[in-house]
């Protein structure tokens, strides 16, 4: 039986995958959304010359001597731009955010002066220029500052609010669709039968998908049976579901009806079963619009499979570049000589002082496991046919 190589599996998946449509989304409802455009500053920031602080603005070449007097002649407030210019020997009371007024070239802080009446006395001569905010200082009108594909967080936010964008350009979220298969499985909270486990994968890759900017829609779970089966397909074809995970019956066995059940509703098959440990029989197709992905039930290859396979799909399809977890580390134990599958063995990774990482591979791997993944905090990858490792030499890993 011949494998797909992972990087083959993972080209394929991604070359028919057209990033999805942009429609408009408030500022408001724009957290977490990817932004499918450059966004281009409308504005200059701060439009104008602006005091940072509260207190008068000046002429720097009028504070000359031991504590000069200056003629306060007016005041600015945030919002209220003073409507002329200081001269010779004047003040302009001013507090922060205000324009600096013509003429003026320097703050001094209210702190630092003495009133009296509409006289101030400065008793600490700051440098030429000090606390005043140039126009620009932030950015400038044209600049471009926010870029596409950009998952937007709080801080983008302001600054899109800022540059006056009161509406976004996202790409769509993708919909993925999650189709839990298997006689065995009860949904968390009930209450399984002697035979039955709970159905865990279908939280984890819901929430995988939740972290890359999809939606995620629970299609609950179909017994071992095809008609039930077909049934929740057809209606991840009526919500139009841009993604359908299924998740288990991937693989030869008599009740192993995925395939099967997707072949018969029309799927056109692109591949099925990856040079791999965990996730050998994952399966990608298309049913119309609609790309499959079937996920082996192993809960250890489900999710392994969403991180290589899902996440980067994701991300294509929200215009997203797609970088690598990969880092090298120090292995502390050996492992012996790898079969043609390549292998993401589960393992604690640690940080040295020097700043490099350590990796310690669980003795245990078995894809049913996912107490020990949960533990990971990385996958070590054995390419193909890998020679044996020794502790001490570094590994590629993954970073979880
Ligand atoms: N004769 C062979 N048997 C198997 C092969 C093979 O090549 N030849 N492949 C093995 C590999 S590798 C994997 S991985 C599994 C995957 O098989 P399926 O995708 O068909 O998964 P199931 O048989 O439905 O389930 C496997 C296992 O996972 C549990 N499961 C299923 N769904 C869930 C879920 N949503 N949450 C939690 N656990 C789930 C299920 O109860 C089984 O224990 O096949 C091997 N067999
Ligand atoms: O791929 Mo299976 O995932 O080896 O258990």
């Amino acid at each position: 039986m011949s494998l797909m190589p992972v990087s083959e599996a993972l080209s394929r998946l991604l070359a028919d995958a057209p990033a999805l449509e942009t429609e408009p989304v408030a500022l408001s409802a724009a957290n977490g959304r990817v932004l499918a455009e450059d966004l281009v500053s409308t504005r200059t920031q701060p439009p104008f010359a602006a005091s940072a602080m509260d207190g008068y603005a000046v002429r720097h070449a009028d504070l000359q001597g031991d504590a000069p007097q200056l003629k306060v002649i007016g005041a600015a407030p945030a919002g209220h731009a003073f409507d002329g210019a200081i001269g010779a020997g004047e003040a302009l009371r001013i507090f922060t955010g205000a324009p600096l007024p013509a003429g003026a070239d320097t703050i001094v802080i209210q702190e630092d002066v003495s009133v009296d009446g509409d006289r101030i006395s400065i008793n600490e001569i700051p440098k030429a220029g000090l606390y005043v905010r140039p126009a620009g200082l932030d950015f400038a009108e044209g600049q471009t500052l926010i870029f596409a594909g950009q998952r937007l967080c709080y801080r983008d936010l302001a600054l899109a609010a800022a540059m006056n964008h009161a509406t976004l350009p996202v790409r769509r979220r993708p919909k993925v669709a999650i189709l839990a298969t298997g006689d065995e499985l009860v949904r968390p909270g009930e209450v399984p039968a002697p035979d039955q486990i709970i159905a865990s994968n279908h939280a984890g890759v819901a929430a995988l998908v939740e972290d890359c900017g999809g939606e995620a829609l629970d299609l609950g779970i179909s017994r071992d049976d095809a008609i039930e089966m077909a049934a929740h397909v057809a209606r991840a074809i009526e919500a139009e579901a841009d993604i359908l995970i299924t998740l288990g019956g991937a693989s030869v066995g008599d009740h192993d009806l995925v395939q099967g059940v997707l072949g018969d509703a029309g799927m056109d098959l692109a591949f099925w079963r990856i040079a791999m440990r965990p996730g050998k029989p994952l399966m990608a197709g298309h049913l119309g619009r609609m790309k499959v992905l079937g996920l082996p039930g192993n809960p250890v290859s489900s999710l392994v499979c969403s991180l290589l396979f899902l996440k980067p799909l994701l991300a294509h399809m929200l215009g997203q570049k797609i970088h690598s977890d990969e880092h090298v580390a120090t292995l502390t134990a050996d492992l012996p000589e790898n079969d043609r599958r390549q292998d993401y063995v589960r393992a604690t990774l640690d940080r040295q002082s020097d700043g490099s990482l350590q990796v310690a591979p669980f003795a245990k791997q078995d894809s049913s496991m996912l107490a020990l993944l949960a533990q990971s905090g990385a996958l070590i990858i054995r390419p193909p046919h890998a020679s044996a490792a020794k502790a001490g030499e570094t590994v590629p890993v993954l970073v979880l």
